[in-house]
């Protein structure tokens, strides 16, 4: 049998509530609130690392971005706005299909696909930027998933990587705060177990050929309803590295 990353009961989860992709006041909002910050790291070091004009219209043309386990297509949609040439690939085939339905809806370009990180790595296919944002903690066998998504980076390209930490206030604020608490997640969306630290993600970067080039912490604001960056790692979190050019 092949090595897969997926986990049938975490693909068979977003499976169920792929239709809520879009809503902003579903069942992914944290998501949607948690978008704007994200989309301006990804572009603030996508243009700082490719020495792109921000002050462009679509400052990204040119560039490929790969994003794994996309969902809806939450980012998809606007980095291909900003001119990147964008593929989503999601193991969960229903994710696939409402993200293709959106984006024609809304006239915007993705290559969209039902398959995995591992699979498109075998193909030998690379991109400029490989984006990893809050999946890891959904797969299974968490070395091959990062072996496969560092593979995928092209020499001199980036790799972007959000999740959550395994701490205690990880488990209090992610899981019993937002699950059960807030209600902002549905109940069993988050497996503590299977959170990362900073350090054993950059482990896993370092070890597939990756140069850590940054990192932040992620904190919701309460008053401002808003995320922002910080320098508190210790829950939500996103690292930045690049594979030296050849
Ligand atoms: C929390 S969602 C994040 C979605 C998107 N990256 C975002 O941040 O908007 C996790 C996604 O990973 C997908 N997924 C889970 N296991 C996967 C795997 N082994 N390979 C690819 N995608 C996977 C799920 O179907 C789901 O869409
Ligand atoms: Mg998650």
């Amino acid at each position: 049998m092949t090595a897969t990353t997926i986990n049938d009961a975490e693909v068979a989860k977003f499976t169920a509530m792929a239709e809520e992709w879009w809503n902003p006041n579903g069942k992914f909002k944290p998501i949607h609130k948690f978008n704007p910050v994200r989309l301006a790291y990804i572009r603030e070091h996508a243009l700082a690392h490719f020495g792109r004009d921000g002050s462009l219209l679509r400052p990204l043309e040119g560039l490929t971005i790969l994003d794994v386990g996309c969902g809806g297509g939450l980012l998809c949609e606007p980095l291909s706005r900003l001119g990147a040439t964008v593929t989503g690939i999601d193991a969960a085939e229903r994710n696939i299909a409402i993200a293709r339905l959106h984006a024609e809806q809304s006239g915007v370009a993705v290559d969209y696909h039902a398959t995995t990180s591992e699979a498109l790595a075998a193909e030998g296919k690379t991109f400029d930027i490989v984006l990893n944002m809050e999946v890891v903690e959904h797969v299974d066998n968490v070395p091959l998933y990062m072996k496969s998504c560092a593979d995928l980076v092209k020499p001199g390209g980036l790799m972007l990587t959000a999740t959550l930490n395994r701490t205690a206030r990880a488990y209090a604020l992610a899981i019993v705060g937002a699950e059960y608490v807030l209600g902002w997640l549905p109940r069993g969306t988050h497996d503590w177990k299977k959170f990362l630290t900073p350090d054993e993600i950059k482990t896993l970067l370092k070890r597939n050929g990756l140069k850590v080039t940054g990192e932040t912490g992620v904190v919701y604001h309460p008053l401002a309803d808003e995320w922002r960056k910080s320098r508190d790692m210790g829950v939500n979190y996103m690292v930045m590295a690049e594979r030296p050019a050849a």
